[in-house]
């Protein structure tokens, strides 16, 4: 910092300096954990597939559903580090010098205090979302389809666009999720030219911790929370036990097509994400005992995406879903997450999340389809999901 004495910020100062300048931001918190960061990058870089984690930069890497689809993967490498603990905005060591000026003297300018815009994407054109009929009809092919043996399970999934509250904001909208979502993965991700995602995601897709620990889980089956609060009366009925089952043999393909037996398996076990209920198996590997430096990336690459958000077999329920679903799943259902922080690397699957427009929020969640499904509690599991973010959006 130039020999200067380091500043202290605010969290809404860091986001809103970024919006007024127009840089690309992302603003994280770890499940469990109260130091909330975030990294700004003045050239988020697209890249056509998903690069790898061990040998990046640190920063933050944002996914779409479709990998060699038409939305770009984006990382963003952290130029600024900001962290709520020490409430300071660290440079990069590579950081160009002009920039990373110019974002703080910004910073100090009393305009970059007031609320800015946040980037939307190109086209906002096409956020009409399915209807209860045409979702229900798309799982009743579904379901055929299964009970034909063309696929095991699939996954699908609808928007739900709705106005965004007069008194609306994006930093208090953040605050309000850290609150509500303790145990969730929290994220605001701004890119310009790309769009404004935010989302409390219950759900790891590979992460690699300092202690060289890698984690990965199979997370499938939804129930509302019992009214006590707890998962100690959950009941699960034979649908949801083989949804999740699904879902686990899948990891468990994948670490076979490494060829990779150390690894720990815990559960299925009952866990909370917000208003409802999910089966979790939980996996993991000591890199400190297994020499397997790149599983990350590889498994990264292999289990994306999964069962709990396409189906199994991968091909023809993706194919299922680019012919059914009826609009573009753009990054829901894609990843995110910070690369090679202080903590380590961390992707989540990104649901439980809504996209902003200028005055609307469009929402996203899905529900897996199996030969036991019934349209209409699909249907209804897709509102329970939508509930996360519209109680975020109620709060204004
Ligand atoms: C697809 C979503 O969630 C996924 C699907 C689940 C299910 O089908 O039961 C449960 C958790 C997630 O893996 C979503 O939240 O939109």
């Amino acid at each position: 910092m130039g020999g200067e004495s380091a500043k202290s910020y605010t969290l809404e100062q860091i986001l809103t300096t970024a919006l007024h300048q127009q840089q690309a931001i992302a603003l994280w918190r770890l499940p469990l954990q109260t130091e909330v960061q975030a990294c700004i990058s003045f050239a988020p870089q697209k890249m056509s597939a998903i690069p790898a984690l061990e040998t990046s930069p640190a920063g933050f890497l944002f996914c779409p559903f479709v990998t060699d689809g038409d939305e770009p993967h984006i990382f963003l490498k952290a130029d600024l580090h900001y962290s709520s603990h020490t409430k300071q905005l660290l440079p990069a060591a590579d950081a160009p010098e002009a920039l990373v000026n110019s974002f703080t003297a910004a910073l100090d300018q009393p305009e970059t205090r007031t609320s800015a815009a946040w980037p939307i994407p190109v086209h906002t054109d096409h956020f009409k979302g399915r209807n209860e009929e045409t979702f229900t009809a798309a799982v009743s092919l579904a379901v055929d389809a299964i009970r034909a043996e063309a696929m095991e399970k699939v996954v699908l999934s609808r928007i739900n666009t709705t106005p965004l509250p007069s008194a609306f904001s994006l930093i208090n909208a953040f605050e309000k999720m850290l609150q509500a979502y303790p145990n969730a993965f929290v994220s605001l991700v701004a890119i310009p030219g790309i769009g404004t995602w935010m989302g409390a995601s219950p759900e790891i897709l590979v992460s690699v911790d300092q202690q060289q620990i890698f984690k990965t889980v199979a997370l499938a089956g939804t129930q509302p929370l019992c009214e006590d609060g707890s998962t100690a009366n959950a009941i699960w009925r034979q649908k949801e036990i083989e949804e999740q089952g699904m879902v686990e043999r899948y990891v468990l393909s994948c670490f076979k097509k490494l060829r990779l037996r150390e690894y720990s398996e815990v559960g299925p076990r009952t866990v909370i994400a917000g208003n409802l209920m999910h089966l979790r198996t939980d996996f993991k590997v000591d890199l400190k005992e297994v020499d397997f430096p790149t599983l990350g990336t590889d498994m990264l690459r292999l289990l994306h995406p999964t069962s709990a958000v396409c189906g199994l077999p991968k091909e023809p329920a993706l194919r299922f879903i680019l012919n059914h679903e009826g609009y573009n799943r753009s990054y829901y259902s894609g990843f995110l997450g910070p690369v090679n922080s202080s903590d380590g690397s961390y992707q989540f699957v990104n649901l439980r999340c809504m996209q902003l427009l200028q005055h609307e929020a469009v929402l996203y969640a899905g529900a897996g389809i199996t030969g036991d499904s019934s349209p209409e509690k699909e249907w209804q599991e897709t509102k329970h999901k939508l509930q996360t973010m519209l109680k975020i959006l109620s709060e204004f």
